[in-house]
């Protein structure tokens, strides 16, 4: 009989990330809002459909994914975190692993820095995030997005993305980043394969024992497809919003999503059911 966890307290919230990729070959959405006023466009609509946060990129990181130059990067986010900082209202968020992306992205108005590298891609990392005046979210990853599903391994998944999650807490409090300011994520998809990323959402409570907020990013993502009929990725709502709820019951502080509007419908039920 497996015991469905309750969130502890008072049916604890969870804040919704909107994703809003400026990108041209984002595994779910790559090319539609490539354009800075279609990117503009959509993080507006995702705020008026309920995210709290909206978390910009502008170089996927899907499995095989090449990188991107930073000029370039730069080019795809600025226009839009500043028109989004003058206008959505909410907390932005640049998804970058370069430091002098983010560096211009907080100058422009994001209040997170969401590093998939966990603030390991760049000597200065550590350094440009003791400076920058913002938050940090952590994220695992086993190895590099080109490169990173080709065979995964772990002994022990939890427990070994935990101890690494809690090693970069450390490294960031040894570079005088205040703990209040950081944030983890699991990595679901970042060199896992489809047992590693339930084990994951399963063992979130672990995740979470670190003290920090968690962060969860399954919304769309292949395991999905690999669990029911292989679709493509905008076929995949029902299991992003599975998934989305058993890891906020297990633990998980924000959920980062494409669909918001479903995404706060389903929590809206689910927390509603908790209370009844
Ligand atoms: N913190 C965090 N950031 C992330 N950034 C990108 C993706 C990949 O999803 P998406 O942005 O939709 O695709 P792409 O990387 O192809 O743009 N997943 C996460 C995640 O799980 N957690």
């Amino acid at each position: 009989m497996t015991t469905i966890r309750h969130p502890p307290s008072a049916v604890r919230p969870v804040r919704i990330m909107g994703i809003v990729n400026v990108t041209p070959d984002s595994f779910s959405d790559g090319g539609r809002y490539f354009d800075a006023q279609a990117a503009i466009a959509h993080g507006l609509k995702l705020v008026e459909e309920g995210a709290d946060i909206l978390d910009i990129g502008g170089e996927s990181t899907r499995p095989g994914a090449e990188p991107v130059e930073e000029a370039e990067e730069r080019a795809r986010v600025l226009p839009v975190i500043e028109a989004l900082a003058a206008r959505a209202g909410v907390p932005l968020s640049i998804d970058t692993r370069k430091p002098a992306v983010a560096r211009a992205a907080v100058k422009a108005g994001a209040a997170i820095w969401n590093d998939v590298s966990a603030l390991t891609y760049a000597p200065d990392s550590l350094e440009t995030a003791a400076a920058l005046d913002c938050r940090i979210v952590l994220m695992h990853a086993q190895g590099d997005p080109r490169i990173m599903q080709n065979n995964p391994r772990y002994d022990d998944v939890v427990g070994e993305v935990r101890a690494f999650l809690e090693a970069r807490i450390e490294a960031c409090l040894a570079a005088g980043i205040d703990r209040a300011r950081l944030i983890v994520d699991p990595g679901i998809g970042f060199g896992k394969t489809v047992a590693h990323n339930l084990a994951l959402i399963a063992g979130l409570d672990r995740i979470a024992g670190l003290g920090r907020p968690v962060l969860l990013g399954v919304s769309r993502k292949r395991f999905i497809a690999a669990l029911d009929r292989d679709g493509p990725a905008d076929a995949r709502l029902g299991g992003s919003l599975a998934a989305a709820l058993e890891g906020w019951r297990r633990g998980a502080a924000i959920l980062r999503v494409h669909d918001v509007a479903a995404t706060r419908q389903a929590l809206a039920v689910a927390r509603a059911l908790f209370q009844a």
